[in-house]
């Protein structure tokens, strides 16, 4: 589904991520953490074709045996939202502040033209509010985004993401301006979101990996060191950085 082959970023002949490689298959959940700084969100950036500008990756970047690294802007917005879709640490940047729910949610499928017309799009996007759990749809779908909290504003990000039924998520930090109740829900929103699809979760925070994911890649200074199973990583950790993390992190309590 997801092939990384490597991936090297750099900006004005400064190397930021270097010779990065890895996979998530459909159906897998795949967690890369690392320190900040280490390259994690670039990395996906650069799957998005969203690189900051003055930045660019070499390599390869495959979706579904598609180039993602030579393809033009206008390949890339058909394919966002679409094939691949994308959750942040802050909804708000994500949501338009003008427009009702009901109809960004709707806008999407309505871009990419995966409803037939309005009507549907409308009574697909109260499903969708509705599958990400948020109470009354038909009146969160009438609100404001600052009129919901940071939960309900996440969910209804996360709607959006899974609304054209994306082969690929990518969540980068999605529960972390969120309290812990609210993250575990949404945590549960999003395993049961990727079902049959391919995940990239990016966190510092081992706890959710070990929450989520299948399969770990651990990055430092640009590059992945370790990579396997989350039990095992996490349990039988090789590399030194790793140890560290694990042994700054609460999980160590937790076994
Ligand atoms: N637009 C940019 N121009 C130059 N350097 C950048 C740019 N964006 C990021 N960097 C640098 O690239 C490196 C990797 O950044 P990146 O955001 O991928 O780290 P990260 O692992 O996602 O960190 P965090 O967990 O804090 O988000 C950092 O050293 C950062 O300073």
């Amino acid at each position: 589904m997801l092939r990384v082959e490597g991936l090297s970023i750099e900006t004005g002949g400064y190397g930021l991520v270097h010779d990065v490689s890895f996979t998530v298959d459909s159906g897998e959940r795949v967690g890369l953490i690392g320190e900040s700084g280490s390259g994690k969100s670039l990395t996906a950036s650069a799957v998005l074709g969203l690189l900051p500008y003055g930045v660019t990756a070499t390599g390869t970047v495959e979706l579904e045996g598609r180039d993602l690294l030579g393809a033009s802007e206008r390949e890339l917005s058909g394919l966002r939202g679409r094939e691949m879709a994308m959750v942040f640490q802050e909804p708000m940047t994500a949501l338009n502040p003008s427009m009702r729910i009901g109809n960004q949610v709707a806008e999407v499928m309505r871009v990419h033209r995966t409803r037939p017309d309005r009507r549907s799009a409308k009574r697909a996007a109260l499903d969708l509010l509705d599958q990400v759990r948020l109470p009354d749809p038909e009146r969160i779908a009438r609100a404001y985004p600052h009129q919901l909290s940071g939960g309900q504003r996440q969910r209804v990000v996360l709607a959006i993401a899974l609304a054209n039924n994306p082969g690929l998520l990518i969540c980068d930090e999605p529960t972390t301006a969120l309290d812990v109740t609210v993250q575990a829900q949404i945590l549960d929103l999003i395993r049961a979101g990727v079902e049959g699809k391919a995940l990239l979760f990016i966190t510092h925070d081992l706890a959710v990996v070990a929450q989520v994911c299948q399969r770990v890649l651990v990055m430092l200074d640009g590059r992945i060191v370790e990579e396997g199973p989350v039990r095992e990583v996490f349990l039988t950790p090789r590399h030194e950085y790793t140890k560290k993390l694990l042994a700054a992190s609460d999980l160590e309590a937790r076994r």
